[in-house]
C-alpha cells in the first residue's frame, strides 16, 4: 500500500482514512485515524461505547464535520451530493415510521431519493420482508423492524452501506438472520461496514476495526486478531489487545 499511486488506492477502496481528526462540540473525538475499507468486504467496527464508532460513521456518510485530515468515500469528499444515492446509512434507532407500513416507508424512502416503488420493492425482497410488505412496522417484531430500516437504505442499491449496530437488542436466531443478509448483499458486490459491541459478531467480518478512545487499535481478519492474541474467543482476544493498547 506504502508504494500505491493514487489511482491504485482509490480504485481498491471503499472508504480510505489519512489521519483523520474529529471533533464534536469542542472536544476531538477521533484522534487521527488512518485505515482502508476494501471494496467489497465486510469490516466490523467493534469497541467499547464511547470509543467513536457511530462518530466515525457519521463522518463517512458526510454528517459530522472533518477537523483535520483525510477522508475519502467512493473516490469522493464524504459531502459530496453525488454520493447521497451511492451510500446507505442505517441509525441505531430504528428509523422508519412506526405507524406506516413497511412499503410505505420504502417507497416514502424511495422517493425522497428519486427511485421508484418497484426500487422499493426489491428492496423488502432482499431483507426477506415480502410476506410482511402491508403490515405497519409498530406490528413486526424487533427484528422485523430492523430489517425494515435496512430496506429503506438499500431502496438505490447502495454502493457503500453503513450500519450502526443493526443487531443490537436482537435475539441470536434474528442476529443470525440479519447477518445472512448482510452477506448477501455483500457477495452481490455492496461493501457494508457495521458496528457492533458483541464481539462474536467479529468473526463474521472479513475484517475487524478495533477502537478505543478515539484511536484504532488494529484493523484486521478476525482469524489474525486471535492469532495475535493468543485467544480462543474474540472477546478475550480484544480485552488482550486492550490491555496491550493495540501492541503486540
Ligand atoms: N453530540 C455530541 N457532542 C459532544 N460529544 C459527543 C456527542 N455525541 C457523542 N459525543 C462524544 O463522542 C465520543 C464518541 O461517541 P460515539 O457516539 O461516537 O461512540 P460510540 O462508540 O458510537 O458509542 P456507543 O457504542 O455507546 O454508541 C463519546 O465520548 C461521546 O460522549
Amino acid at each position: 500500500m506504502m508504494n500505491s499511486t493514487p489511482d491504485e488506492f482509490s480504485s481498491r477502496a471503499a472508504v480510505s482514512a489519512r489521519d483523520l481528526v474529529v471533533s464534536r462540540s469542542g472536544n476531538e473525538v477521533l484522534h487521527g485515524l488512518t485505515f482502508e475499507v476494501p471494496r467489497g468486504t465486510v469490516v466490523g467496527l467493534m469497541g467499547p461505547s464511547g470509543c467513536g464508532k457511530t462518530t466515525l460513521m457519521r463522518t463517512i456518510v458526510g454528517v459530522q464535520k472533518i477537523e483535520r485530515g483525510e477522508l475519502t468515500v467512493l473516490d469522493h469528499s464524504p459531502t459530496d451530493a453525488g454520493l447521497r444515492r451511492k451510500v446507505g446509512y442505517v441509525t441505531q434507532a430504528v428509523s422508519v415510521y412506526r405507524d406506516l407500513t413497511v412499503r410505505d416507508n420504502a417507497v416514502y424512502f424511495a422517493a425522497l431519493q428519486g427511485f421508484s416503488k418497484h426500487d422499493a420493492d426489491r428492496a423488502i425482497e432482499t431483507v426477506g420482508l415480502g410476506e410482511f410488505a402491508d403490515r405497519p412496522v409498530e406490528n413486526l417484531s424487533g427484528g422485523q423492524a430492523s430489517r425494515a430500516s435496512l430496506a429503506c437504505a438499500l431502496v438505490g442499491e447502495p454502493e457503500l452501506l453503513v450500519l450502526d449496530e443493526p443487531t443490537v437488542g436482537l435475539d441470536p436466531l434474528t442476529r443470525e438472520d440479519i447477518w445472512a443478509h448482510l452477506r448477501g448483499l455483500s457477495e452481490a458486490g455492496t461493501t457494508l461496514l457495521v458496528s457492533s459491541h458483541v464481539m462474536d459478531e467479529a468473526a463474521r467480518c472479513d475484517s475487524v476495526m478495533l477502537m478505543r478512545d478515539g484511536r484504532l487499535l488494529a484493523h484486521l481478519p478476525p482469524d489474525d486478531l486471535l492469532e495475535r492474541t493468543g485467544k480462543h474467543s474474540m472477546e478475550d482476544a480484544f480485552l488482550a489487545l486492550i490491555r496491550t493498547g493495540g501492541n503486540r
